[in-house]
């Protein structure tokens, strides 16, 4: 009982409609019609859900998919034809057609982005059409190719392929259903989310892509095959019809892209419809009305499906408890709405309050002792840098330009960060700091330069590549795939390009047991089954920097960690870094925070007009006059007869 409860109630509702849909033609054997709707139905259905691979888990609408049920007609009719057998026999040959079509198609078409996608979708269903009617020695041209008719009895003509076309449809969704749990799913939802981002966390999104299209059009195919059995006639103009691309989109919209069980109960709903149409609306061009009606209708009012809808619903009414794991690795339960995470928390800093507590005032100086100054802090940490021998140079920036029309962004800059080191790049706002991170991490192209990586060049290497290599980053605004989990995003990201870590499970596992893990070094262990948008900004930070451990980093570039997030997480985060910088990651930090700049990172390095212009320990870096005058301004300049700036170090990062 305790495990059929840790079942969730979808499946077990899709596994009572299963048994119902086997049990149907038992108890009504005689009755053709309602049989061959619901076979269509299954048909429709498992478009669909392979549909739904690459247009809803990776966002690239296809309106061609019906091509590939034609070519799996075409493929098995034609060589059932030759080779004299049944074509059932070799059904599985038209989603290996499909398949590689895909792949064809796909490596040229899926290197573009959106619209263009789209159209040439559409554009290879008429070519393949066109391909059809003019190859006439293969296709017999419109004529169209006759099969044998089945060899079992006509009394129960249709019951044979209602379980087959119910098998495969069974084979689609689980396929489907895996895809999903695999990091090779995650990854097609994070393509979806933010494909630029997607490429900096190891998603190699061309490859991703191309497979997710070639996943999405097997099933599809080898259901071709048994429907050209069915159908015992195949001709180009049924089988590579743009109303039946639509069907699909319409079926999957309908019932929630992007989801298992949506596509399903979409097709069934546009397959019982369109019957209803014909049957009363008099044939073919009501059904066409009623689909256009019907997909304006969903676009304006559920826009994300009716599952999705519904389940949106009944979450209103039925709020849920979440699972959490606290930092100590401890499993509870905690009501969905609490917010802060009631992990132990590690102050960063002196006098720094815990979540919930109200800052407490700092404590009085001892007689002879003052507060403890950010000077003093710089001096201290200066003295320190100078007993620790520098390592070798992990990232070596040589004379890299980057121009946006006549605007000079990086000018020739040269930067190294040296093995270990937590480095800051500091400067005024629009001095080519953010824009020499996306050269590094291969979001932008240099228009000149070297960038050189533990040794390789990476310049010229592709996002994913450098992620590989150990490169990761995290961004000003952050980034996460907001409609994942925030366990999903933190499993997203790939360290290497093996189609066995592509495949590794993303629900459970060893990567899942990593991202739980990361989770809970970050203090967000009991978020993991959020969702990600529904985090504070704070909370994201800390998560976006879990994402980037999964890579395993040599270097990770923090653009802004201070930025908009509150004293206390603001804490938890320093804190963080300097304890994976004293496990070995190397850091290079973009922050405008001055104060938390001198107290974390050795050595600054000062950008200006696109350009370093200083470089060395904070101390020497604070009181250089090239700084002062350029970034930091009088605030910071030390005058003889003026007593020291007593500012502590909450108040500074506050
Ligand atoms: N994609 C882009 N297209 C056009 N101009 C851009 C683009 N990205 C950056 N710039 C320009 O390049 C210059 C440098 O911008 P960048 O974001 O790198 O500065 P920054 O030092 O990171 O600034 P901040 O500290 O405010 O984040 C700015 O003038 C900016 O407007």
């Amino acid at each position: 009982m305790t495990r059929l409860r840790a079942i969730p109630r979808a499946h077990l509702a899709a596994a009572l409609v299963l048994v119902a849909l086997l049990v149907y033609p038992v108890v009504n054997p005689w009755q053709p019609y309602p049989q061959a709707v619901m076979l269509l139905g299954f048909l429709l259905a498992i478009q669909a859900s392979s549909w739904n691979i690459i247009s809803g888990y990776a966002g690239y609408i296809s309106l061609g998919h019906s091509m590939f049920l034609g070519l799996g007609s075409y493929t098995v009719g034609i060589l059932a034809l030759q080779w004299g057998i049944n074509p059932l026999w070799i059904a599985p040959l038209g989603g290996v057609t499909a398949v590689v079509v895909a792949m064809l198609i796909g490596s040229v078409v899926l290197r573009t982005r959106g619209h263009a996608f789209v159209i040439i979708t559409i554009a290879m269903l008429l070519a393949a059409q066109i391909l059809a009617i003019n190859s006439r020695g293969l296709t017999h041209g419109s004529d169209g190719i006759t099969l044998e008719l089945p060899f079992w009895s006509r009394d129960f003509q249709n019951i044979p392929f209602y379980y087959l076309f119910l098998g495969l449809l069974v084979l689609t969704v689980l396929f489907s259903a895996w895809l999903r749990r695999t990091k090779f799913g995650t990854g097609l939802v994070a393509i979806r989310e933010d494909e630029g981002k997607a490429a900096s966390i190891g998603v190699d999104t061309t490859r991703f892509k191309i497979v997710g299209y070639a996943a999405s059009a097997f099933f599809i195919g080898a259901a071709g095959g048994v429907y050209s059995y069915y159908l015992t006639f195949i001709n180009p103009v049924g089988s590579f019809t743009i109303l039946g691309s639509v069907t699909i989109v319409l079926a999957a919209l309908a019932g929630g892209r992007g989801t298992l069980y949506g596509p399903v109960v979409g097709a069934f709903l546009v397959q019982l419809a369109g019957e209803a149409a014909t049957v009363y609306g008099g044939g073919t061009q009501s059904r066409v009305l009623l689909f256009g009606l019907a997909l304006m209708l969903v676009v304006l009012f559920v826009p994300k499906g009716i599952l999705p809808a519904l389940q949106a619903w009944w979450l209103r009414r039925h709020p849920a408890d979440v699972e959490y794991t606290d930092q100590a690795g401890a499993l509870g339960r905690a009501p969905s709405t609490a917010h802060e995470p009631a992990t132990a928390h590690v102050p960063a800093f002196a006098h720094e309050p815990a979540p919930g507590q109200d800052p407490a005032p700092a404590p009085e100086p001892a007689p002879g002792q003052g507060v403890v100054t950010v000077r003093e802090r710089a001096l201290e940490r200066a003295e320190a840098a100078g007993r620790v021998a520098p390592g070798e140079v992990l990232l070596d920036v040589r004379g890299v330009s980057k121009t946006f029309g006549g605007l000079i962004a990086v000018d020739g800059a040269g930067l190294t960060v040296r093995k270990g080191s937590v480095t800051a790049l500091i400067g005024p706002n629009g001095s080519g700091k953010t824009t020499l991170f996306n050269l590094v991490t291969g979001g932008m192209a240099a228009d000149a330069g070297e960038i050189w990586f533990d040794g390789e060049r990476i310049d010229a290497m592709r996002p994913w590549r450098r992620g590989h290599l150990g490169l990761g980053r995290t961004y000003q605004v952050t980034r996460l795939f907001k409609e994942m989990t925030v366990q999903e995003n933190v499993v997203a990201p790939l360290p290497d390009s093996r189609w066995r870590t592509m495949f590794a499970g993303a629900v459970s596992g060893h990567e899942a047991a990593r991202a739980r893990e990361l989770l809970d070094i970050v203090g967000l262990g009991r978020f993991a089954g959020q969702r990600a948008g529904s985090l504070s900004y704070g909370q994201q930070k800390l998560v976006e920097l879990a994402q980037v451990l999964m890579l395993r980093p040599k270097l990770i570039l923090l653009d802004e960690p201070a930025g908009g997030v509150n004293p206390s997480l603001l804490g938890r985060l320093t804190e963080v870094i300097r304890e994976l910088n004293r496990g070995g990651v190397t850091f290079l930090v973009v922050e405008h925070n001055i104060p938390l700049v001198l107290e974390l990172c050795d050595p600054v390095v000062v950008f200006s007009r696109g350009r370093p212009i200083a470089e060395g320990p904070p101390a020497t870096i604070r009181e250089d006059p090239v700084v002062l005058d350029a970034y930091l301004g009088d605030d910071w300049r030390p005058a003889p007869d003026d007593p020291p700036r007593d500012v502590t170090t909450r108040e500074a990062v506050q």
